[in-house]
């Protein structure tokens, strides 16, 4: 279908009745064809619904401001928070990666044989392990060492790269750093990480390790919005996969890779499609 004609609304707001007719009636009226269409209610009586609606319109493009304004005064009514997103705005993706570069490939992978709708702006490493991969597929490298001491001035870098490059969205693609509460602000759930375990279960540093220590009979991944809580922010997808008494802490980490790789390839995806709302530090997920 032609992504220009092509347009998404996410909406959430308290639950009553005539919602979701009033806002296919708007589409209607404004000779919108609804291509997809999803909702979800917390509680039928006074809960929280989430909706999220394709459409297709000819002639999007410079219909897309009144059709915002016009939408504005429907979402007053009900109370709404919703977000238009027009499907034809590929989102510009950064992607952060350390020394493990399972995910960073998955990523240029599902990118290069189009599962990934985007524009790979550039990929931002505190090592120099993953510069010939990247520049191999005539993509932007940027090495910027970070330790305790340059903290500050390397986010303030990465800040100026992120800007520069007009990205809206970052990948923590097994990037090994805690990001600021200021760098943070300036991406407010637009910053996806892969945790190297089934949250919540051994947040924080060496999750295989800890694993191993534990005797688990699963592992996992869990891929989450980035807040200052470490490892806590909303989750977007996660998945495991058995172990056993036989699996050493090395033997985890490489059993752990599979999961990672796809269950990040799936929020990713799902991110840049607008099929993720956000709500009270939880997802809802329109897969
Ligand atoms: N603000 C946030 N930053 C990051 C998060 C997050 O949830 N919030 N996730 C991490 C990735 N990560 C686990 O997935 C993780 C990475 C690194 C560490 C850690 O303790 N690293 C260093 C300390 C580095 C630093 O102070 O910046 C260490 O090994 O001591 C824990 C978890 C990415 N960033």
């Amino acid at each position: 279908m032609l992504e220009e004609n092509r347009g998404r609304l996410l909406i959430a707001c308290p639950d009553r009745q005539g919602i979701v007719a009033a806002v296919a009636q708007f589409l209607y009226e404004q000779s919108a064809n609804i291509t997809a269409s999803d909702q979800y209610s917390t509680d039928a009586s006074g809960g929280t619904l989430f909706m999220r609606i394709e459409f297709h319109l000819d002639g999007l493009e410079a219909r897309e401001q009144s059709l915002c304004n016009a939408f504005s005064s429907l979402a007053a009514e009900f109370h709404m928070a919703w977000q238009y997103a027009p499907a034809r705005q590929r989102k510009r993706m950064a992607i952060f990666v350390s020394k493990e570069l399972h995910c960073l490939q998955e990523l240029l992978w599902e990118w290069q044989s189009g599962q990934l709708n985007t524009d790979i702006a550039l990929v931002i490493s505190n090592h120099d392990d993953a510069r010939n991969l990247v520049e191999s597929l005539g993509l932007s490298f940027h090495h910027v060492p970070v330790n305790a001491e340059n903290k500050a001035e390397a986010e303030a870098k990465q800040l100026a790269l992120l800007r520069d490059a007009q990205i809206d969205v970052a990948v923590l693609a097994r990037y090994m750093q805690i990001l600021s509460p200021s760098f943070l602000a300036h991406y407010p759930n637009r910053i996806i990480n892969i945790h190297h375990s089934f949250l919540p279960a051994f947040i924080g540093r060496n999750p295989y390790g800890r694993a191993y220590n534990r005797g688990v009979k699963l592992i996992g991944a869990t891929a989450h919005y980035v807040t200052e809580d470490l490892d806590e922010g909303p989750i977007i997808e996660q998945d495991v996969t058995r172990v056993d008494h036989r699996y050493d802490a090395h033997a985890l980490r490489i059993a752990g890779r599979q999961v990672e790789r796809a269950v990040l390839a799936r929020a990713v995806k799902w991110h840049l499609e607008d099929k993720v709302i956000v709500h009270e530090n939880k997802t809802i997920v329109f897969a």
